[in-house]
């Protein structure tokens, strides 16, 4: 919930907090282990930066916890630049590092919306000839998509308003933010 920090004065509402964050992740990392423990060589995470950096952080070290042993890659893509609508146009910012050929892949995503980047971006991954490729999602807009995508692992439906938090930006602001809400409208005035 707000704790008293700088940004509570631009949170009209909180929409998922701390606690119940940290739990659902708790929830999923569970899922996830049970659903691989058979794989042998581990699961290689594919982090969407940079909206899911803290639920990657948090996610890798509770499936850590449990196994089986995960690699970390990082991708950088934007759709959203600025503003609050996504522009369409999915941009990579930051490539894969390796091969995932032969791997079991999960793609760490912080919010699905539109779904226009997950769309992109599985087909992406699809033409690297992983063995596996499916996704993490902590947040879902299941009134706001476009493209159909499917998302094997969900952490919470959330109505059709932009939110901030927990690694989701406005203008690139808000991201350190402990919790997920919705900005008071004179913070959009503001910009
Ligand atoms: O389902 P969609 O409508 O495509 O929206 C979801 C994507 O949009 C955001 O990324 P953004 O483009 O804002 O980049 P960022 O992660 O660097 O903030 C978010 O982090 C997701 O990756
Ligand atoms: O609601 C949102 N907030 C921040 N970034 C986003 N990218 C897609 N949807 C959102
Ligand atoms: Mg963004």
């Amino acid at each position: 919930m707000a704790d008293g920090s700088w940004y509570d004065a631009d949170i009209e509402r909180v929409i998922i907090s701390e606690q119940q964050i940290r739990d659902k992740i708790a929830e999923l990392a569970k899922q996830v282990s049970a659903d691989h423990a058979d794989a042998a060589d581990g699961v290689l995470l594919v982090c969407v930066l940079k909206g899911a950096v803290m639920f990657m952080a948090d996610f890798a070290r509770e499936l850590g916890r449990l196994g089986p042993a995960s690699e970390m890659e990082f991708m950088a893509v934007s759709s959203y630049g600025q503003g609050t609508t996504s522009s369409g146009v999915v941009r990579i910012l930051k490539d894969l590092d390796r091969d995932i050929a032969g791997r079991r892949v999960i793609v760490v995503e912080d919010i699905v919306d539109s779904g226009l980047t997950l769309s992109w971006l599985l087909k992406y991954l699809e033409s690297r000839g992983a063995a596996s490729i499916e996704v993490v999602a902590l947040f879902r807009k299941p009134d706001a998509i476009k493209v159909p995508v499917e998302v094997r692992y969900v952490g919470f439906d959330i109505p059709s308003e932009f939110v901030v938090g927990y690694g989701l930006d406005f203008a690139e602001r808000y991201r350190e933010m402990p919790y997920v809400g919705v900005l008071k409208p004179e913070v959009y005035a503001r910009s």
